[in-house]
């Protein structure tokens, strides 16, 4: 539509032009030199200017052309780059889940060699397994139920993992109904520093993180009329971290750490977490009380290895001695 107001634009001032060359200024053509012989100057003069008309009009048609071009290409640009952004915040969201926010950030680095193996090295890691022990009436529960309650227990465990407090606790993976965490996989210190200050911190806080579950189990079991139990271990030392698999990759742990907070899990009993004495020194250190429970014969270790039981009360709150080292 526009375009052709301008060419009908462009035709009535060429028009009003041709008249007024043929009209009012034919003398002045008539004595003109022309060097187009043999041609009536008035109408050589009006089809140059028709023809310069012509051409300024396909000219501002091609400026109009090439913008309009631009225009869509930036468009197309913009839409393109919101589709990247919001697929990159997916990406993101989705690794983020997979992955350790401090892993998956490598992850995300687009820069980064895609078969590179990640893995780190830490001195000072508590590891938590945690397992779930169901009463009879939740293993009878038709399937779909029985997933529902499961899930609902792993989520609000997960929730935990959320808050303030536990922003340094990684969830590790769900074994079965085992729940594998750990404390200190964000801090980067070296061995060294480990040796000269052995810092409990990362303890403490997995400690409170598991205080928090038994806390949590108790109100969802109170809330369901069930009496799911918890049953804890817990170990520290050092450990490898790595992403293993091309594909759906898992970020796991590996190390005597591990392998003894899974034992210290599975030799335990339900409603208490246990810890071997090394770590119980520890804990104790932190101004939280530890008794002593028995010695028990574990695989890969000489000789058997004294047990403990963190204090808790009936509310399955950690006893405090009050006295920190
Ligand atoms: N990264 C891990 N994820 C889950 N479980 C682990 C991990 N590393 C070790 N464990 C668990 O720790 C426990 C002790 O491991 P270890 O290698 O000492 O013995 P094992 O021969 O595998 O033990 P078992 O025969 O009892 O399974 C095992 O039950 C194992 O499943």
């Amino acid at each position: 539509m526009f375009i052709w107001i301008k060419f009908m634009y462009f035709l009535i001032l060429w028009s009003f032009y041709v008249y007024s060359t043929i009209k009012l200024s034919h003398l002045q053509y008539m004595e003109d030199e022309t060097i187009n012989y043999r041609v009536d100057p008035i109408l050589a003069h009006v089809f140059v200017t028709g023809v310069l008309t012509l051409a300024l009009h396909l000219m501002d048609r091609q400026t109009d052309y090439m913008n309009r071009l631009d225009f869509l290409m930036n468009r197309k640009v913009r839409t393109e780059q919101e589709e990247a952004n919001v697929l990159k915040h997916i990406n993101e969201k989705l690794l983020n889940n997979i992955l350790p926010e401090h892993v998956a950030n490598i992850y995300l680095d687009v820069n980064r060699e895609m078969h590179d193996l990640y893995y780190e090295e830490h001195y000072d890691v508590a590891v938590m397994f945690a397992s779930l022990i169901l009463d009879k009436e939740l293993l009878n529960l038709p399937d779909k139920k029985f997933l529902a309650m499961m899930n609902e227990y792993i989520s609000c465990f997960d929730t935990l993992t959320k808050g303030k407090e536990f922003t340094s606790i990684e969830k590790i993976k769900l074994a079965k109904w085992t729940y594998m965490a750990a404390c200190g996989l964000k801090d980067k210190k070296g061995k060294e520093l480990i040796e000269k200050h052995v810092t409990s911190s990362s303890l403490l806080t997995l400690l409170n993180f598991a205080e928090a579950m038994f806390k949590t189990l108790e109100n969802v079991n109170k809330m369901r009329c069930q009496s799911t139990q918890l049953r804890v271990g817990i170990c520290t030392g050092p450990v490898i971290a790595g992403v293993v698999g091309s594909r759906k990759p898992l970020y796991d742990i590996w190390g005597d750490a591990v392998n003894m907070a899974s034992r210290m899990d599975s030799t335990g009993l339900v409603g208490h977490i246990q810890v071997m004495e090394k770590t119980a020194e520890l804990i104790r250190r932190c101004g939280i009380e530890c008794m002593y429970r028995e010695e028990i014969i574990v695989k890969g270790v000489n000789g058997k290895v004294r047990t403990y039981f963190v204090k808790m009360d009936h509310t399955h709150s950690l006893v405090r001695s009050g006295i920190m080292e």
